[in-house]
């Protein structure tokens, strides 16, 4: 049998600048063909480990694996950033501004015979659908036609790993996601794999074949988007997809009650303090005298309509008597008047129960006066 080599592999890497560690043994690795994301709030770590694979900063401490073979670290010479074929977007997309698209494109082409050059830089203009603009100079381009060249530039040497930094954060949110998916296509066409940084959960989700999400320069856990949003490891990654309602409390007899039912804890120990966390959208609003689950009622204090889903918070009463706001988001048509009888239900495997097991998570929970509902009725 033979076992894949990952086309990049970081492995246990830590990096500290002036003494402070911005990484701290991150290991990932990213197979051909596949995008993977590193995801995390500022400041975690992401661009330092992305700049390490590239040889832009000094390997510290760990290992770089490019296709198989050691690149930094193993007490070797590392290879240098321009012979380690990878292709690099940053965030400011960095194109050479005395020289036009095709001059842009055709610098890293140095490898390339002259004569091919041309038919190359005609080739990944056609792929980011930018054929019109060869001539023009980079002043003279838009944000997103300059990430555009800023891609084709580096794909154009055809190379086996792609590292991408913030490429769409210049840009504003309508154009970025149409450059999303125009660069997922690109690249899933190129065939290399891609390392992309950013710190948006959104776009990770939508670029991303496997996610890498990042706290305090280590990795909390990796794995597909559905992965992370649906099995998350703690708190700190359910609550870096969306906002969340969380309530506090014990379980008692295998279960947990909550504002929204006594919902069942399996594999948490009676008297354990637990802290629910339940995403907007997966609380519903149940018309009245329909359905047989049980619903818990509450009163709607406010409605907004953001397209795609309606955004309410009901006042409902919790489990010892106290009154506590949720957010729900509901995706029907019809919605009550403010003010109006709402009946919520909450499907028990979308709770995602964890173990308190800090005081920051226990004052998050005691804290917390609100609760998103989202509703797909
Ligand atoms: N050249 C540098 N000198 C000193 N400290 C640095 C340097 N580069 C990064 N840092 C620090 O290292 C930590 C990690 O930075 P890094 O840029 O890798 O994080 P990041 O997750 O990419 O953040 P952002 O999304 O804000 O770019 C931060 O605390 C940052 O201030």
């Amino acid at each position: 049998m033979t076992v894949a080599v990952a086309a990049l592999e970081l492995h246990d890497i830590s990096h500290a600048y002036d003494n402070n560690l911005a990484v701290a043994g991150a290991s990932l690795h990213v197979d051909e063909g596949e995008v993977v994301c590193l995801l995390g709030p500022s400041g975690c770590g992401k661009s330092t480990i992305l700049r390490i694979a590239a040889g832009l900063e000094p390997l510290q401490q760990g290992e770089v694996r490019m296709g198989g073979v050691t690149v930094a670290g193993g007490g070797l010479i590392p290879v240098p950033p321009e012979r380690r074929g990878v292709g690099l977007v940053f965030q400011d997309f960095a194109l050479f501004p005395h020289l036009n698209v095709a001059g842009n494109i055709a610098f890293g082409l140095s490898d390339l015979a002259p004569r091919e050059r041309p038919h190359r830089v005609a080739e990944v203009l056609a792929q980011v659908d930018m054929s019109d603009f060869a001539e023009a100079y980079p002043h003279a381009l838009s944000g997103g036609q300059q990430q555009r060249i800023a891609l084709a530039r580096a794909l154009a040497p055809r190379p086996r790993i792609l590292l991408l930094d913030e490429p769409f954060s210049g840009l504003d949110a309508r154009l970025r996601e149409q450059i999303r998916e125009d660069t997922l296509r690109v690249l899933k066409q190129s065939g290399a794999a891609t390392l992309m940084v950013t710190h948006d959960p959104d776009e990770a989700m939508f670029m991303a074949d496997r996610i890498y999400l990042m706290k305090g320069g280590r990795v909390v856990q990796s794995g597909s988007p559905d992965a992370l949003y649906r099995r998350p490891v703690d708190p700190f990654v359910a609550r870096f997809f969306t906002a969340v309602n969380e309530f506090a409390g014990v379980v008692t007899a295998g279960r947990v009650a909550t504002p929204l039912g006594v919902l069942p804890a399996p594999g948490f120990r009676d008297g354990m303090r637990v802290l629910v966390l339940v995403r907007p959208e997966a609380i519903h609003l149940v018309p009245a005298g329909t359905g047989s689950e049980p619903v818990v009622a509450g009163t709607l204090t406010q409605a907004r309509f953001l397209g795609g889903v309606h955004w309410l918070e009901v006042s409902l009463r919790g489990a010892d008597g106290a009154g506590v706001t949720v957010k729900v988001h509901h995706a029907g048509r019809d919605v009550p008047e403010a003010g109006g009888r709402v009946l919520l239900t909450l499907d028990p495997r979308d709770a995602l129960i964890f173990a308190t097991t800090s005081a920051g998570d226990a004052e998050a929970a005691r804290g917390s006066d609100e609760i998103s509902v989202l509703s797909n009725s």
